[in-house]
């Protein structure tokens, strides 16, 4: 079957799973094959360029969260959570009880496996209708500009939805280190989880069960370095579809900005912290009190950047719209309409990765 795509449209097929996105070659192979070359498909227009970000923007820091405090019900601390989602939609958090040794893991064997040799990535290479596996999503258009990066994204939690045909398990150590970052995350994200729905007017268990099950994904990005990252951006500015994402990022190079205010603000790495950032799901069920905000990788010439990015997500037959506690008819009305995830995920994957249009289309006030 001919399955159609329309650029900045649904799936309209149903046995489609998730979305689907073209084959792109690997950037990692084009640059170890020749340092300087900046094919014309990555370059972005002039406006979507990466600025230099001037002093003033780079000393702007996001907001710093120690969640042993949350942990033990630190008012101060949650008051600071409910600010950084309402202003920052990001935060850093330290503290967050995952060792030292299961993220150094965890960055070992992703970095092996973006070392092993191109053919024998590609055995866990995505087919073109799954979001799973090696290679990149969200290329909707054979002219669409792309991204200077590589990744594999693997479904971890429940998991006996893993599908280990994109797993290398060959990959001495990678099995073991991605299962146990998977279930150290989890367990970090069930205790955002429940300060979210206290912070919402739940109870403590109130948006977990709001999500149905809850699922979790793992997408590990590979940045080559680059000859002109001028001209070219590792991801392109988009919002999450997650709950929220939990990223693990190089301690050494800074890659990811942020928008706040109009500007592109750079995240510093904090060695070992966690960057966690609220996704177009909890923006949706908190009726737009907490944002859901647009943010890009950049690259560089010295050094390649590896980022981990941990999506939390609610079940895919769960209708996801804003509690009945953030809608305040006179004050604050409903701002979203209810979706199912499914219907959700199927439009955003569709789509190239746009900035904030992925929720402008739930929005209510767009016609
Ligand atoms: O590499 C980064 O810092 C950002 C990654 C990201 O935004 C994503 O994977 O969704
Ligand atoms: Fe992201």
């Amino acid at each position: 079957m001919d399955l159609k795509v329309e650029t900045g449209g649904a799936y309209k097929d149903e046995r489609l799973g998730w979305g689907k996105s073209l084959p792109v070659p690997s950037i990692q192979d084009i640059v170890r094959n020749d340092f300087q070359s900046v094919p014309e498909r990555y370059i972005h227009e002039n406006m979507d360029r990466p600025q230099v970000p001037d002093n003033l923007l780079a000393s702007l820091e996001i907001p710093i969260i120690d969640f042993s405090l949350l942990t033990k019900g630190d008012e101060d601390e949650i008051r600071k959570l409910d600010f950084a989602c309402k202003e920052w939609g990001f935060f850093q958090i330290i503290n967050h009880g995952v060792g030292e040794k299961v993220l150094n893991k965890m960055k070992a064997a992703v970095a092996a496996f973006f070392a092993l040799p191109l053919e024998e990535k590609k055995k866990y290479a995505k087919a073109a209708n799954e979001i799973q596996g090696y290679g990149q999503n969200f290329v909707v258009s054979e002219d669409q500009k792309l991204d200077w990066s590589d990744m594999i994204y693997l479904i971890t939690v429940p998991p006996e939805n893993r599908n280990f045909k994109f797993w290398p398990l060959t990959l001495p150590g990678f099995k073991e280190a991605v299962e146990e970052y998977s279930a150290e995350i989890q367990k970090v994200a069930e205790e955002i989880y429940a300060n979210f729905s206290v912070l919402m007017g739940l109870d403590r268990d109130g948006l977990k069960r709001l999500q149905g099950e809850l699922k979790q994904g793992i997408r590990m990005n590979y940045y080559p370095v680059c000859s002109r990252p001028d001209l070219v951006l590792g991801i392109s500015p988009h919002s999450d579809g997650s709950t929220f994402t939990l990223l693990l990022q190089d301690d050494e190079v800074t890659g990811l900005q942020i928008r706040h205010k109009e500007a592109w603000i750079p995240v510093k790495p904090i060695p070992n912290s966690l960057v966690v950032n609220i996704g177009d799901a909890t923006e949706i069920q908190s009726n737009g009190m907490y944002k859901s905000i647009e943010h890009r990788a950049i690259t560089n010439e010295e050094k390649p950047r590896i980022s981990i990015a941990t999506f939390m997500f609610p079940d895919d037959e769960q209708e996801i719209g804003p509690l009945e506690s953030m809608i305040d008819d006179h004050h604050h009305p409903r701002m979203y309409r209810n979706i199912k995830y499914i219907d959700y995920i199927r439009e955003k994957f569709a789509r190239r990765m746009e900035g904030k249009a992925h929720t402008d289309f739930v929005k209510l006030t767009r016609k």
